[in-house]
């Protein structure tokens, strides 16, 4: 089979080694042979997915984190190429959301053994995303939370100074005023500090926002609070990292395919960490923008019976049984 690797060899914490030869020598022994290619600071892999895709390969697999995996994502949207996923990340939100293994071992099992699978992307003005929009605070405590990511690998006292940058810009951040349109139907006004529109179930520190967001329902899943205090905000962002949801009367969470949000002044917002300006922003599903290799449920059983630390985010219910497992 037609397969290219794209390797991110600095994905993952700073003391990871880079795991390419493994890798590379992993796929081989299950008779994957695929021509190796690895991403560079101005090569984030988009561009090597899209000409893999476009000569013909069936697979392209990428050994990287979720900007990695989200830039190959890009580059073999609308395609008959399957994209294949090792998860070599800090976090690994998108494997976790595709029930994808972390171990080494199981994720190659996956590509002999899964299935493929057809997933949605999303839209926020012009920019295609997997996991998250979001508007308001986080967008504009991303750049302290990237520096925060980068200094803990290079330079401690560069972290802590960012860390404490971003807690001043988080006490000063104001409630907005904002006018949200689901599906064209005009909501209320809300006033929030932040909305997030989730493609996938988790993303960032590991936040499981939307622990019911399907990655191929054709929907994407609304969440805010609405006229929250900041202390709300932070006991709503706690109990996602911990995979939980708040019970909060104004916590609201909505499915639309197509969202439209105004504010009042306009809130900062980003796509998967990336900052894309200032609201208005229109934002939409590409239903089965992507084809995607997953584990079975019979490989997930399998992979819980390994006992690994994994934690499965139960989509497994929704993940395609009826199709063929890909051939190597
Ligand atoms: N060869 C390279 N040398 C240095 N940086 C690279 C190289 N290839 C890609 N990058 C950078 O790696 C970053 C993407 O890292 P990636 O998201 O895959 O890993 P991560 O941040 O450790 O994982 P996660 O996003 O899951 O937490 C991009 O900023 C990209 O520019």
């Amino acid at each position: 089979m037609n397969t290219r690797l794209i390797i991110n060899p600095t994905s993952g914490p700073a003391d990871k080694p880079d795991l390419s030869t493994e890798i590379v020598e992993a796929l081989q022994n299950q008779g994957i042979e695929a021509e190796l290619c690895t991403t560079s600071p101005d090569e984030d892999g988009e561009r090597l997915a899209a000409e893999a895709a476009k000569a013909g390969a069936e697979l392209v697999i990428v050994a990287g984190g979720d900007g990695t995996i989200e830039a190959v994502a890009r580059g073999l949207m609308h395609t008959q190429t399957v994209l294949g996923i090792i998860p070599m990340g800090t976090r690994n939100n998108i494997a976790a959301s595709l029930n994808i293994p972390n171990d080494l071992s199981q994720a190659i099992q996956t590509l002999v053994e899964g299935t493929r699978g057809r997933f949605d992307m999303g839209k926020a003005n012009n920019h295609y995303f997997v996991e998250v929009v979001g508007v308001g605070l986080e967008a504009t405590l991303f750049p302290w939370g990237d520096e925060v990511k980068e200094g803990i690998k290079k330079n401690y006292w560069a972290a802590f100074k960012s860390f404490f940058s971003g807690i001043q810009a988080f006490l000063q951040f104001k409630q907005h005023r904002l006018v949200l349109r689901l599906d064209g139907k005009r909501m209320r006004r809300l006033r929030i500090l932040q909305v997030n529109i989730c493609n996938s179930p988790r993303y960032g520190v590991q936040f499981t926002l939307a622990p019911d967001a399907k990655m191929n329902d054709g929907k994407l899943d609304v969440v805010y609070i609405d006229n929250p205090s900041k202390w709300d905000h932070l006991c709503h962002f706690f109990k996602a990292m911990r995979g939980e949801r708040l019970p909060h009367e104004r916590l609201n969470v909505h499915r639309a395919a197509k969202i439209d949000i105004k504010s009042y002044p306009p809130l900062e917002v980003h796509a998967d960490g990336q900052y894309l300006g200032v609201t208005p922003i229109t934002v939409e599903v590409i239903p089965d923008a992507l084809l995607i290799c997953v584990p079975t449920p019979e490989l997930l059983l399998k992979f819980a019976d390994a006992n690994n630390s994994y934690g499965l985010t139960e989509q497994a219910d929704s993940i395609f049984t009826d199709l063929p497992s890909i051939s190597v």
